[in-house]
């Protein structure tokens, strides 16, 4: 199997050829770019010299791959989606160009114009614990944004389980500065960022949209959140804290219980004991979501936190994954990655 990264020159192009170097079914990796073809992958990136010298090349002239992962800025994959389409070559998009079904609402929270309406319709929401079935069947898939995975999947089970005010829902949110890419500007300059934690986007950062899609299918009617990301000084990693009024009272435990039974075949995702809340670096550099939660009777209110490594769960090894189940091989292959610590 030959697979090729649009993007490469990024994070989320680099962090899947670590992972796509190591993968035993991917022969070859190819690397594309739009503004350094003809130099050495390994000069871009000197710590893979000698594992990745390969010169990188224009997507235009992609071909003997049968997958495509596409890790560049929104409106790339909008474009390039139907041309490699039409060269029968499967797509892993990792921007948010296919993940909003509705009409308009791309145009709205990107600004910009959406991809053609039939590639949207064919895209399937890669949130791999929850969409196996229909991901195994992909040749379009659009992989979640960060904050969105691990909301949801800090979610999906009050949701499902209909134990959840949904008018009450707000998920506070922070990112490691990775999460804004390789080329982001001024507000990740190290004397910006050091010492130093902000809000930013708050009730319109375009991950809203995504959230509120899925957690209204699951609620089977409209919900509205209130999502809030900050901007943290740590290289990788995301914690949502999402707080949820509940429809009947329940004892941490139990809910514990129910989230455990509700991951049970996911060995992705982990769920913690009572009083015990996860941290960013127990998942650093792992495709692990970790979730813990606690009731708080005073107020009615579940407290959950979910942490993810947002270069992988949140981007590259969670499209890893999906790679994987849409070539019918085990979910793990090439993710058993023991978190790095400290
Ligand atoms: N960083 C993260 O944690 C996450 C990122 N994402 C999404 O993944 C995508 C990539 O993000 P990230 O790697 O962080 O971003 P980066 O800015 O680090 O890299 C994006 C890459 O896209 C390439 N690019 C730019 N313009 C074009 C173009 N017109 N055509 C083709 N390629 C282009 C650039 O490489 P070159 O100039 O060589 O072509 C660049 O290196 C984004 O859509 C982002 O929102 C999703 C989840 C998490
Ligand atoms: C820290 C930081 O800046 N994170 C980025 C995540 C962007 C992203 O993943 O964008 P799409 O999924 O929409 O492509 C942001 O908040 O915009």
């Amino acid at each position: 199997m030959n697979a090729g990264i649009v993007g490469s020159t990024g994070y989320g192009g680099i962090e899947l050829y670590r992972l796509l170097a190591n993968h035993p079914y991917t022969e070859k990796c190819i690397m594309y770019t739009s503004s350094q073809q003809g130099g050495a992958y390994s000069e871009v990136y000197p710590h893979v010299s000698d594992l990745m010298d390969d010169p990188l090349r224009d997507v235009e002239e992609a071909e003997g791959i049968d997958t495509m992962f596409i890790a560049a800025p929104p409106g790339v994959s909008a474009e390039l989606t139907p041309l490699l389409s039409k060269k029968g070559i499967r797509v892993i998009d990792l921007s948010g160009d296919l993940r909003l079904k509705k009409s308009g609402e791309y145009e709205k929270w990107y600004g910009r114009t959406a991809a053609p309406e039939e590639m949207t319709e064919a895209a399937v929401y890669g949130l791999s614990e929850i969409n196996r079935e229909k991901i195994r069947n992909a040749d379009i898939l659009s992989n979640p944004g960060c904050y969105p995975t691990a909301s949801l999947l800090g979610l999906a089970p009050l949701l499902k389980h209909q134990q959840a005010d949904t008018g009450s829902i707000i998920i506070d949110a922070k990112s490691g500065v990775s999460g804004a890419g390789r080329k982001a500007g001024l507000g990740t300059h190290y004397s910006e960022l050091n010492e130093n934690l902000k809000v930013y986007k708050p009730g319109e950062h375009q991950h809203t949209p995504e959230i509120e899609q899925q957690l209204s299918e699951w609620a089977a009617g409209p919900v509205t959140i209130s999502f809030t990301p900050h901007l943290v000084p740590m290289t990788r990693g995301i914690l949502t804290t999402m707080y949820v009024q509940l429809n009947e009272p329940v004892s941490t435990e139990s809910l514990l219980d129910s989230y455990r039974t509700f991951y049970e075949n996911d060995p992705f995702v982990r769920i913690r004991k009572p009083g015990n809340y996860p941290q960013t670096k127990e998942v650093t550099g792992s495709n692990f979501c970790d979730i813990g939660l606690k009731v708080d009777e005073r107020t009615g209110r579940a407290v959950i936190a979910a942490v993810i490594d947002n270069l992988m769960k949140g981007a590259a090894g969670q499209a890893v994954q999906n790679y994987n189940l849409m070539n019918g091989w085990d979910e793990r292959t090439g993710l058993k990655f023991v978190p790095m610590y400290p």
